[in-house]
């Protein structure tokens, strides 16, 4: 939503997180004013869709300025509510998991895996990247005291469904589901698939289908 409670459209929507960190980086090194084609060159998003973006939430840049980067930074910050700290759950501490617990987004201020779930004995009870990993039996238990609504799926596909089913039980709203199952949830709940083996079959085929000159010209234009 914006401020006045208009709709962004989704593919927006999906870019505001890319754009907020780049103007974050930009506003920590001091600059002021940022241009589409400079924040295009950046992003890698054509700088006409920058701009239709942008219009969504009322900063129309000025020919020869550019765009306000403390004006955008409170926007986005607002929007995409970087004031609140979302608390992520992680289930499945595997090859996957572990790397996400290491990583933790540290460059986000705003979302962070507060608590992970496995069922191997060797994991229960450790903590990786300061990060506690319980076992599956409290999983109801210390997401619902932990208020924990988001959750990061890297288990094995054969028991993400019922995984799954047990997230939407104890309360769980959004799920980020790495593993290859095509998951049934209420319609209340959001689920987002990430699918490696598809982005790279999608970057082949662009690679393929829209030489990468055309795309230059075409961000020129
Ligand atoms: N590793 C990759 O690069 C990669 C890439 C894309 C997608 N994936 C998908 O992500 C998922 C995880 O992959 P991985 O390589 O990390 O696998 P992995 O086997 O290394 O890890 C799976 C983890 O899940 C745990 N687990 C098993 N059953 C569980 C249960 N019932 N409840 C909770 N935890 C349970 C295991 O103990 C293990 O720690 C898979 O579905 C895989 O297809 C992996």
């Amino acid at each position: 939503m914006t401020n006045d409670g208009m709709k962004i459209p989704q593919a927006t929507a999906k870019r505001l997180p890319l754009y907020y960190r780049f103007l974050l980086n930009l506003h920590s090194s001091g600059k002021q004013r940022v241009s589409s084609a400079e924040l295009s060159e950046a992003v890698k998003v054509d700088s006409a869709t920058i701009r239709r973006d942008f219009s969504y939430f009322g900063a129309l840049g000025k020919k020869g300025y550019g765009y306000n980067v403390n004006y955008l930074l409170t926007f986005f910050r607002k929007t995409l509510d970087q004031d609140e700290l979302t608390k992520v759950g992680l289930i499945g501490v595997g090859n996957l998991g572990t790397a996400f617990l290491n990583y933790n987004f540290s460059k986000n201020n705003n979302t962070k895996i507060k608590i992970a779930f496995d069922v191997d004995p060797n994991k229960v009870g450790t903590q990786i990247g300061d990060v506690p990993v319980y076992h599956m039996d409290d999983l109801d238990k210390v997401l619902i005291e932990e208020g924990i609504q988001v959750a990061i799926l890297t288990v094995p596909s054969t028991v993400a469904q019922s995984i799954t089913d047990r997230l939407v039980q104890a309360n769980v709203k959004g799920i980020l589901n790495f593993t290859p199952a095509r998951l049934n949830v209420p319609t209340s709940i959001r689920i987002h698939h990430i699918d490696l083996a598809v982005e790279l079959q999608s970057l082949i085929y662009f690679l393929k289908h829209y030489p990468t000159d055309a795309e230059i010209t075409e961000v020129e234009e």
